[in-house]
């Protein structure tokens, strides 16, 4: 299994004039998790080294799964011609990829652009420069997720219902606690017993904690959590909220309670804000980022179920038009199936 936890070493103290930004922020992916340990903190184990076997089948997992996307983009390139008929062939499979009209156009300008200064006359070249084209827009969201700044780092997770939050809250912890951070699950999704339950299984698998109360308040199970998380020195605590529409208010109000609330247990928290994303959305993923994003002030996406989906252009609509980084794609339902964000590695896959 490809391993994306890594613990940073303790910064050398900033001088005035040499001090950097913030190390991990400007760590390339795919290393989306960065562990800092606090000084009194049990340092976080050394991952094995990433193997590039590992990286590879998952690749393929996701080339097969965005597959879907690929097929009718690269088929643009077939022809022996570069003309306005490819152009015009391309955007509208970019659009039907629900790439987004403003991303569409961008990359649309940006590809004359790189076919002119090449000076290419091959279409089969053409997709090679749109695929770069690509990751240039994409690589913004490419950022990785850090742990270990604060005890505890409190993850609040939010999204529509059966955008895959709960299984991807329960494959985070799977690899955060197999990295050796400690994890401290909080069950504020208080209205449905299933969620409370599968949270459960997930906590009870990777023997972690969770913080659970039946038809409470979810922001107070919030609270409660972070305040533990705190009296018991976890590394990590991660709130799973109850799937909600954007257009459902009242729900949305819940929300901002939640991180009011979580504030009020910690005032540094919470350190993220993360939306979980069902692949398959489309255009409708974009609005679900603003919306989120007016609400809560995210700090980070997960797209899940890039497996089989004919919409993974979303992600260049996202990155044009509200670009909230992406720390992990989920590609399947199996633990493993969570990876972090390639902007490269995914421009070529969408193609492939
Ligand atoms: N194929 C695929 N399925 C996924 C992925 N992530 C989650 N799922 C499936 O999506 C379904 C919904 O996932 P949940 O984790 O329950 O979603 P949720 O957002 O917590 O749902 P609510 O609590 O009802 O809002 C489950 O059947 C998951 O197995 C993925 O990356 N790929």
């Amino acid at each position: 299994m490809f391993s994306f936890f890594r613990k940073k070493p303790p910064a050398p103290p900033p001088s005035p004039e040499t001090s950097p930004p913030p190390a991990a922020v400007s760590s390339p992916a795919p290393e989306a998790i960065v562990a800092i340990p606090p000084p009194d903190v049990p340092s976080i184990p050394e991952p094995a080294p990433v193997s590039p076997p590992a990286r590879q089948g998952w690749l393929d997992r996701l080339k097969a799964g965005l597959r879907k996307t690929g097929s009718s983009i690269a088929t643009v390139f077939t022809g022996t011609r570069i003309d306005e008929a490819l152009y015009e062939e391309l955007e509208a499979a970019l659009l039907m990829a629900d790439t987004g009209v403003k991303a569409t156009e961008h990359l649309l300008t940006d590809l004359r652009r790189r076919v002119k200064e090449a000076k290419t006359t091959d279409p089969a070249a053409v997709k090679g420069l749109l695929a770069d084209a690509m990751a240039d827009l994409l690589t913004p969201l490419q950022k990785p997720l850090v742990i270990g700044e604060h005890q505890p780092t409190v993850i609040m997770v939010a999204g529509v219902n059966g955008a895959g939050k709960t299984t991807s809250i329960g494959k985070l912890t799977r690899h955060l606690a197999s990295e050796g951070a400690s994890v401290l699950l909080a069950a504020a999704d208080t209205f449905r017993a299933a969620a409370r339950e599968q949270l459960a299984v997930w906590a009870d698998r990777n023997t972690v904690e969770i913080i659970t109360q039946q038809g409470g308040d979810p922001a107070a199970v919030s609270f409660d959590a972070v305040t533990a998380g705190k009296a018991r020195g976890k590394d990590v605590v991660l709130v799973d909220t109850a799937g909600r529409l954007p257009t459902q208010l009242h729900l949305m109000e819940e929300l901002r309670k939640i991180k009011r609330v979580v504030q009020k247990a910690d005032g540094t928290a919470p350190h993220e804000v993360l939306l979980v994303i069902d692949g398959n959305t489309g255009q409708n993923a974009l609005t679900q980022v603003k919306a989120f994003d007016d609400a809560l002030q995210l700090t980070g996406l997960v797209i899940t179920k890039l497996d089989g989906t004919a919409k993974g252009g979303v992600l260049c609509a996202i990155a044009m038009e509200r670009p909230v980084p992406v720390y992990f794609i989920g590609v399947g339902e199996k633990l493993e199936d969570l990876e972090t964000f390639n902007a490269r590695e995914f421009s070529q896959a969408l193609l492939s």
